[in-house]
């Protein structure tokens, strides 16, 4: 067990020479951690440096104590993210197939991984989509597969990239509802704080850097005044990029 599920030193991530993100320290455990910021802020490139995907410029990032970008097969049991569209992460045709993939990633057997995909379907209510073709699905039964997909290789990290968007507000609830139950910690991108009303923690991102954090009663208070201030002025000059 290490002290921080969640461990960053000094993270920084220059792409082709921008400044994504910038010195990011952060030490976290907490069980639902929510992340705000504005419009080319930086959340998603966090994400992406959270889970492995993309390797910061400098910097030391731990989760768990695994170095998630040398140990891929490693991370795949520390973190897994669901992204803002389901389609730029569904690869197979049916439910079954694409919910299978992860757990052979994981070495189950053929055997093992199809008992665990029956199980995960069951206990959403979800056996009937075993054989279903993920293109006839709508985007919010989509965004089901893919969470369903990472909670069957049950990381103990998952990081949601506004998983609400596009969804309406009766699928929105029942995502809220099974996200609520989920066990495994969650790390929430949104722009919406409302959504992390029930949150540990809330870390405001501006520039690629960390701006508050702390209670999500106080952070939601800050950004909302500042992003209504901005609002206010009724111009796209404050948009970074
Ligand atoms: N690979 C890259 N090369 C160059 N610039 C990049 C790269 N990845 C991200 N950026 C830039 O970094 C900034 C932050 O992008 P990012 O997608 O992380 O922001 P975000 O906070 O998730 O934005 P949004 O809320 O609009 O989704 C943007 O200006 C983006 O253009």
């Amino acid at each position: 067990m290490h002290p921080f599920l969640i461990d960053l030193d000094k993270v920084s991530y220059t792409p082709e020479g921008t400044s994504v993100l910038c010195d990011v320290t952060l030490q976290a455990s907490e069980r639902r951690i929510g992340i705000v910021g504005r419009n080319g802020s930086g959340k998603t490139s966090l994400a992406r440096v959270l889970a492995g995907l993309v390797a910061p410029s400098s910097g030391k990032l731990r989760i768990n104590g695994v170095d998630v970008v040398k140990d891929r097969k490693a991370a795949l049991r520390q973190v897994g993210i669901l992204f803002q569209n389901p389609d730029h992460q569904i690869i197979f045709p049916t439910v079954e197939e694409e919910i299978s993939f992860g757990l052979t990633q994981l070495k189950h057997t053929p055997k093992e991984a199809a008992e665990r995909t029956a199980d995960i379907l069951a206990r959403f209510n979800r056996s009937h989509w075993a054989k279903a073709a993920i293109h006839q699905l709508s985007q919010g039964q989509r965004q089901l597969v893919c969470l369903m997909s990472i909670l069957a290789m049950q990381p103990r990290l998952i990081i949601l990239d506004e998983p609400f968007a596009g969804l309406d507000i009766p699928t929105m609830m029942h995502l809220t509802r099974v996200l609520h139950a989920v066990e495994a910690h969650l790390v929430h991108i949104t722009h919406d704080p409302a959504h992390l009303a029930t949150y540990d923690r809330m870390i405001w991102i501006d520039q690629g850097q960390i701006v508050q954090d702390g209670a999500v009663p106080r952070v939601t208070q800050a950004f909302v005044a500042q992003m209504q201030e901005i609002g206010e002025s009724d111009d796209f000059t404050h948009l970074p990029g």
